[in-house]
């Protein structure tokens, strides 16, 4: 909760507390009184990331004392500043619902567990390291965690290292093959990154399940666990009805993920106060089984619940899944995909999705999604407007304003004619957009330009080079050349590494030095 000080007319103390609990003080000086004359000061305080975590507003009673509004809201991103007088806290469960990310509850006491201002949850989504980044689909188990820690509440990402071992037969028909230790990993390190710079680390903590799995002993968990899980209960969930109809059936070793998971629950219930466990709406049998074992187990009383909350599945409009397993999977590494590539992705969305996924992927105000809605319909809407506030949105969430910036100045790099000054980055990102080729330093400096655009494939002759070149519709690294005799220096190869050649506006290639 914000808490002011006004030791003055000209300056003002904010005290703030972090997600993580720590506090933090600003302190304001303001050197032009009449800055005050408006009635009321908004502040927000982002994180790193663009991320809101916390605003207020203070109404002045007077043009030299400021007084703090009664009760400021520690409402993280969520509201408008004139909606700041609210007293209530925003209620995480409500904005999900609002959004589309709300699918089921385990029970509705949630809902006003969520407003009580004094219960934090502590809620948890896990992820199992069966790839080396998560993909778009994952990023929806991000993007509720993160509502959470806006609306004031903790938030736990918990790597599946030892579930991973196991193979989670949820909405699979196949058992998913077994990964080695160095896959695993592997997989572990790129799947911490991400969730940490996006969440930023000290907004989440990161557990790993293999923590608390290595040493469980099997007579210990069939004793412990095992005890309490009831077979008909495990056979009627979803996960496991439709692989005992399948050919393959299913192994024992899978059948038992669901108490895997249930048993984390418990665990982080009992050791790290975890109360809400979240997951995509495949998950529900999963967080169910935690659930009862914590009720079965713990026995804890009604106010001391734990409970399961699920969002739907992110769909394209064909109705298909974003996953892994397909191609083109919208991965959120940039190792895997660049955010130029990234950004493209959302730019280039259909609109009849582009609402929806602004509704579910970014933290803009539903009004402003609502006004896009309805600019859409309106003569005179600029084709790509809201693709292009979603595309802005998604990438700085996932990739920082760096990444954005980098995506941005690629986008510009291609289009048509653009005249950008280019660096490295720039031309390797959208390297993976047009042709490229490799050649020796020697073979390119020193090397007429017309000579090059025949050797690296841009054109098909020398005539059609020095035609385009006639015409001024030949580049080198964006910048047009005129002369025939130009030739290829040093200086020209962009930080030793490439050079990017267009003929026209949209033919490209680029170079790299070998
Ligand atoms: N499209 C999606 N929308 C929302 N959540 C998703 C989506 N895809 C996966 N998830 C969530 O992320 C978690 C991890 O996904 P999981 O590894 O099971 O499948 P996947 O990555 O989609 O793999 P595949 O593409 O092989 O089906 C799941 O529990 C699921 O709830
Ligand atoms: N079962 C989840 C991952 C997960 C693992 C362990 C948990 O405790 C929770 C979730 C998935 O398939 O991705």
């Amino acid at each position: 909760m914000p808490n002011m000080k006004t030791p003055d007319s000209n300056s003002l103390t904010f005290i703030s507390k972090n997600p993580n609990g720590s506090h933090c003080c600003f302190c304001f000086c303001f050197k032009d009184p009449p800055f005050l004359s408006s009635q009321t000061l908004s502040i927000s305080i982002f994180d790193d990331h663009r991320n809101i975590f916390n605003n207020t507003s203070i109404r002045f009673s007077s043009l030299t004392s400021p007084s703090p509004s009664p009760s400021p809201s520690p409402s993280p991103g969520l509201q408008s500043p004139h909606e700041t007088h609210n007293l209530d806290p925003p209620n995480v469960i409500d904005i999900l619902e609002k959004r589309g990310l709300l699918e089921s509850l385990t029970s509705d006491n949630l809902r006003s567990l969520a407003s009580s201002t004094n219960k934090t949850l502590k809620v948890y989504c896990g992820f199992d390291p069966t790839a080396e980044s998560l993909h778009l689909g994952n990023l929806l188990g991000i993007i509720v965690l993160s509502w959470f820690v806006r609306c004031g509440h903790q938030a736990v990402a918990l790597i599946g290292g030892a579930t991973a071992r196991i193979g989670d037969p949820s909405g699979k028909s196949l058992e998913r093959p077994e990964l080695d230790l160095h896959t695993l990993d592997k997989n572990t390190l790129g799947i911490e990154n991400t969730v940490s710079t996006i969440l930023n680390s000290s907004s989440v903590a990161i557990l790993n399940n293999y923590d608390w799995w290595k040493d469980f002993r099997l007579l210990d968990f069939l004793k412990q666990v095992g005890r309490f899980a009831r077979i008909g209960t495990m056979i009627a969930k979803e996960s496991v009805k439709k692989r005992l109809e399948s050919e393959q059936g299913m192994s024992y070793t899978e059948f038992t993920y669901q108490l895997l998971q249930g048993y984390d629950f418990l665990y982080l219930f009992r050791n790290e106060g975890v109360n809400v466990q979240i997951g995509g709406s495949d998950q529900w049998g999963n967080i169910t089984a935690g659930t009862e074992l914590i009720r079965k187990i713990l026995q804890p009383d009604v106010s001391d619940e734990a409970y399961g909350l699920t969002f739907p599945l992110l769909l394209k409009s064909d109705g298909t899944k974003f996953g892994k397993s397909e191609d083109g999977a919208i991965w959120l590494s940039p190792s895997m995909l660049s955010p130029y590539k990234f950004y493209q992705y959302f730019f280039s969305v259909p609109d009849a999705d582009v609402i929806r996924f602004l509704r579910i992927l970014t933290f803009l105000e539903l009004e402003e999604v609502d006004e896009l809605e309805r600019d859409m319909k309106r003569p005179g809407y600029v084709p790509n407007t809201a693709q292009r506030r979603l595309a802005e949105e998604v990438t700085r969430f996932v990739h920082g304003e760096e990444g954005l910036n980098e995506a941005l100045k690629a986008t510009e790099a291609l289009r048509p004619g653009a005249e950008t000054k280019l660096d490295w980055r720039t031309i390797e990102a959208i390297a993976e957009d047009v042709p490229s080729c490799s050649l020796a330093y020697d073979q390119v400096v020193n090397l007429s330009l017309v000579d090059l655009s025949v050797s690296a494939g841009l054109v098909d002759s020398k005539s059609a080079a020095r035609r385009m070149l006639k015409q001024g519709g030949l580049y080198l690294n964006n910048n047009r050349v005129d002369s025939e005799s130009k030739r290829i220096e040093p200086k020209d190869i962009v930080d030793d590494k490439v050079l990017l050649l267009s003929a026209g506006k949209k033919n490209k290639v680029v170079v790299r030095i070998s």
